[in-house]
């Protein structure tokens, strides 16, 4: 309740500004000379300004002006200033110079002096004054869309949409458009409440809505020449204005945290949170299966497009204290897989169907605050890049030490103590000191042991390694590896380790997954498939990544794109065994023996 407030609040301002007219309220530009600056009462509830004019009408009818020109400012500016962005930050090059010097030239004029310029050329008024806001928030709109387009356009499935012929526009428009909407969207709401005070300091001087036309900045400048005598006049236009800014800063902060999936949840979910963790931890089946993702499948969703599929049928199952490893080439579906299950999919992609349970519970269909209550507390997760997943503006003792506190109601200094003792834990020399380092200080291995302590602060049933060694070189990668395998044996920690190379994973993995194309082609213990690999594919990446002297083998080709993968077994195309027999139909997961099953028709032959 206390978290939609601000939504139901900027609902009331809405409503009430829409159904002004509807009201039975005196009109808000009629003189009643002999009733100037009346008191409250019951024909005029706020009483009448220096005109005899009553104040509720004009409060609510400047609530009308002010609540548009903030809307249409936002919504356009965000409009072009979004489209420009998204171009400058996908083109790069001369398109992006062009832009964003000229973005730079218009931030470097004072908002208020260029508003009060265009005004005095053109004449005050609404129309003026619209396209004049509209001009000076365009830039902040084009910054936040170029940053966020030129972190999202490197990334394969960017790439991938490009490789199937899409044209540039639909890949604008479909691809990029939903990733940067976040961001786009929490702007709009910052830029309405500016524009609302802004809208009013030009009122408040004469330039902006004309009289007698309310406004809450007219209505302000006015009772400051009555204020002597009249001070509630003056009151009234201020409060409405601060609620109204108030109220919007505050739907914004609120979109901020629905929009940011690694939020962690707030201090007030704290005993909600460890409530959760605890009602999760107690579902587990005795000896049954603490992960159990069933027919999991994955699309990409384009409006008025066919969904692609990006991950197909997926069967996965991880029990207490065990280590899946999943492993496959880029683009093979490891991360979505993972990703839906800690229920942070990119807005793009969408669950078509299937289960992920989490102790029971099904992790698809829990609402996000749950969720996020979850996440950090019974799941966790270690990215690729600690650098870019601790803040750099904090020490990596304070940012422990929130972690710890999201979580579980403590004092700050136990906290404290506490996050000292994870450092240790995850093998920080001189914890104390370290905890006071900023995350620039530290080298890449202890940053991934910070992560890792990280992850495991507040004891959650299950971690998700999403290639945590990948970004590190092959000694420390070594030490980090060895760090995972002690926790998982010291602590009992379930863990989906995500991996590209079939080796790294055979240091810590209970059982692997292998995963290619979107689905699971072999699987079976860790020993088995590294032993006995009964698919082409497993067998290539075994030989890719070679143990000891001999000479790594490339896998010829490449993963298919989703919308292109073919018929019958997708990784034929690239395969040494393929025979007629691959084409025909969809290869099914077969059992061959104990927990060991592979998706390749001729597994016989390849035994
Ligand atoms: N936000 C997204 N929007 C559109 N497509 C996406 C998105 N994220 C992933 N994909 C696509 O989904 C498919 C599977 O991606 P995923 O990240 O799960 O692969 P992966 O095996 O984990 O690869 P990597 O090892 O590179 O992380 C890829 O084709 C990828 O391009």
């Amino acid at each position: 309740m206390r978290k939609s407030l601000p939504f139901i609040a900027f609902g009331i301002i809405v409503l009430v500004a829409l159904i002004t007219p509807l009201l039975p309220l005196p009109n808000p530009v009629t003189m009643n000379i002999v009733r100037r600056m009346a008191s409250p009462s019951a024909l005029n509830w706020l009483g009448t300004d220096e005109y005899g004019r009553d104040m509720l009408s004009r409060l609510l009818w400047g609530a009308r002006i002010s609540l548009a020109v903030a809307a249409s400012t936002a919504v356009l500016a965000c409009l072009i200033g979004g489209a420009l962005g998204i171009v400058a930050g996908y083109f790069g090059g001369w398109i992006s110079a062009i832009i964003m010097r000229a973005t730079d030239v218009v931030l470097c004029l004072p908002h208020l002096l260029v508003a009060m310029l265009v005004v005095t050329l053109f004449g005050p008024g609404l129309s003026t004054l619209i396209p004049v806001l509209v001009f000076v928030y365009i830039p902040s709109f084009v910054r936040v869309a170029q940053v966020s387009t030129a972190m999202i356009r490197p990334n394969a499935f960017v790439e991938a949409v490009g490789t199937l012929g899409a044209r540039q526009f639909r890949i604008l428009t479909r691809t990029i458009l939903p990733n940067v909407a976040g961001p786009l969207l929490v702007q709009v709401s910052l830029t309405a409440s500016s524009a609302i005070m802004l809208e009013s300091g030009l009122s408040f001087l004469g330039l902006g809505v004309q009289p007698p036309a309310p406004s809450w900045g007219s209505m302000i400048g006015n009772a400051r020449g009555v204020m002597n005598m009249a001070p509630m006049l003056l009151v009234w236009p201020c409060l409405a204005l601060v609620l109204a800014v108030l109220t919007i800063n505050s739907v914004c902060d609120r979109l901020r945290d629905l929009l940011d999936p690694h939020q962690v949840a707030k201090a007030p979910l704290k005993q909600t949170a460890a409530a959760l963790a605890r009602r999760a931890a107690s579902r587990v089946p005795a000896a049954g299966d603490l992960v159990e993702i069933r027919n999991l499948d994955l699309a990409l969703a384009g409006s008025g497009e066919p969904p692609v599929n990006l991950v197909y049928g997926v069967d996965l199952t991880v029990k207490e204290g065990e280590t899946l490893a999943i492993v496959g080439e880029s683009g093979s579906g490891k991360s979505l897989t993972a990703l839906a299950l800690a229920g942070l999919l990119p807005p793009a992609v969408q669950v078509v169907g299937g289960s992920a349970r989490l102790a029971g519970q099904d992790m698809l269909s829990l609402p996000e605050p749950e969720l996020r209550m979850l996440r950090g507390s019974a799941i966790s997760m270690v990215f690729q890049d600690p650098l870019s997943s601790l803040n750099p503006v904090h020490t990596v003792g304070r940012q422990l030490t929130e972690a710890i506190l999201a979580h579980r109601p403590m004092s700050n200094a136990a906290a404290q103590a506490e996050a000292v003792e994870l450092l240790k834990l995850v093998g920080i020399p001189d914890p104390v000191a370290r905890a006071r380092n900023f995350p620039y200080e530290m080298s890449g291995g202890m940053r991934q042991r910070v992560m890792i302590a990280m992850a495991i602060s507040n004891r959650p049933s299950v971690v998700i390694a999403d290639e945590p060694t990948t970004a590190l070189d092959v000694t420390v990668q070594a030490q980090v590896l060895d760090l995972l395998r002690d926790l998982k044996e010291k602590e009992g920690i379930a863990m989906i380790f995500i991996a590209h190379s079939l080796p790294v994973v055979s240091e810590i993995a209970d059982r692997v997954a292998v995963m290619y194309s979107g689905e699971i082609i072999e699987e079976g213990s860790a020993h088995t498939v590294l032993r006995r690999p009964m698919h082409p594919y497993t067998r290539a990446l075994i030989a890719s990544s070679p143990e000891g002297d001999d000479l790594p083998e490339g896998i010829p080709g490449r993963v298919p794109p989703p919308a292109a993968r073919p018929s019958g077994c997708a990784f034929r195309a690239r395969c040494a065994y393929a025979a007629e027999i691959c084409a025909t139909g969809h290869p099914p997961l077969v059992s061959i023996g104990g927990d060991h099953s592979t998706r390749c028709v001729r597994w016989r032959e390849i035994a």
